[in-house]
């Protein structure tokens, strides 16, 4: 069992929050559904999410796109466009079962594999428009069995092949933004085990995959609570249905600005470890999904983290900026959040 199953297990979500309502038989939303929330306001023309080529990134580039956003698409990535097409075809086949079956694979509270609603539900009075299906280690078959017993091959074969892509995309991206900040890879020694042979342990992921059905009042509903990720970063996939915003600050304030799709790109959120290994100079961005009233949405995260009981902390030899946060290893700090949420990062400063 990977430790961070194991930590899950000592920190259980309530079960009346994993059950998320039968959003099919909504017609109106319930009280318990209904949100104030800032809405979004138009993105300005001149300050556009940055959109990278994979192809031919610039250092500088992506500096800037971490430093001053924590949020960027990426293009020619490599991920074939049918592996794409086929892994939001699998997610849509699974959401679209009827409650009575999705719950047979529902989460247990203390799991991280399964059916249910998200985690951060039980820091909010209110209930999200959302569904999820968590993926963590090896049980994705067993709850597959559980939701189709005699056809589940398909969608485990897509599963697998979509978190394997991720992998080796998410390594790539980890390096190049590293680099962009002049970290060395001896100090990254982890992320490419099979280069250094320094490790047999590699990096840890967890796949998200999540559902915001059509809801008969987005205006008042919130698909999925504003958050900032635990991991050192995380790829989105966020189809081509609009949903995802980002808080940006201001000079009074903050407000909310969306993250539109783009054909065939992904989202790469930099995550709280991101800011802490960087001594706080890349963000990790609040973010948060808004729902719509005609079209079901579908989005996948797939986070991931350092190696189990590998320490990291922020790399800096810098004099003149010594480290503002402790170091501290992934699952101490998945720990943190699950506890104590948004406070999670202050807690790690020195
Ligand atoms: C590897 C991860 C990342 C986790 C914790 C753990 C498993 C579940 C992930 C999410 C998924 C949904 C948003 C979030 C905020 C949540 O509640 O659960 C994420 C969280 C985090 O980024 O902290
Ligand atoms: O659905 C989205 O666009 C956002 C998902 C997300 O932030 C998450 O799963 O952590
Ligand atoms: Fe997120």
């Amino acid at each position: 069992m990977s430790s961070v199953t194991q930590l899950f297990k000592n920190i259980p979500v309530n079960r009346d929050r994993i059950i998320p309502l039968d959003f099919s038989n909504a017609k109106t939303l319930p009280e318990s559904h209904v949100w104030s929330k800032p809405e979004p306001e138009p993105e300005p023309m001149i300050r556009p999410i940055p959109v990278i080529s994979l192809f031919n990134p610039e250092q500088a580039i992506l500096q800037h796109a971490c430093e001053e956003w924590g949020v960027f698409h990426i293009t020619d990535h490599g991920v074939p466009h049918s592996l794409l097409h086929n892994f939001e075809c699998q997610m849509k086949k699974l959401f679209s079962l009827p409650m009575h079956r999705k719950i047979l694979a529902v989460r247990s509270p203390d799991e991280s594999t399964g059916y249910g609603a998200v985690r951060i539900s039980m820091f909010y009075d209110k209930l999200m428009w959302s569904e999820g299906f968590s993926v963590m280690g090896s049980s994705l078959r067993r709850h597959a069995t559980l939701l189709w017993p005699d056809d589940h091959a398909e969608f485990c074969n897509v599963m697998e092949e979509y978190q394997k892509a991720m992998k080796g995309l998410s390594r790539r991206l980890i390096s190049m933004v590293m680099d962009s900040l002049g970290i060395t890879h001896e100090d990254l020694g982890w992320l490419v085990p099979e280069i250094t042979g320094s490790r047999t342990e590699s990096i840890q992921s967890f796949l998200q995959l999540n559902s915001y059905p059509v809801c008969p009042d987005p205006h008042l509903a919130m698909g999925l609570a504003p958050h900032t990720d635990s991991s050192l970063l995380t790829i989105l996939y966020q189809g081509n249905v609009p949903g995802l915003e980002i808080q940006v600050p201001e000079e009074e304030g903050s407000r909310w600005i969306g993250v539109e799709p783009i054909e065939g790109s992904l989202v790469v959120i930099m995550g709280d470890l991101s800011h802490i290994i960087s001594n706080g100079r890349f963000k990790s961005t609040m973010h948060r999904a808004v729902v719509n009233k005609t079209h079901h949405r579908v989005s996948a995260a797939y986070f991931t983290g350092p190696p189990k009981n590998l320490q990291v902390g922020p790399l800096t030899d810098d004099k003149d900026h010594p480290p503002i946060y402790r170091r501290l290893i992934w699952e101490e700090y998945l720990a943190a959040k699950a506890t104590h949420f948004n406070k999670a990062l202050t807690l790690f400063r020195c």
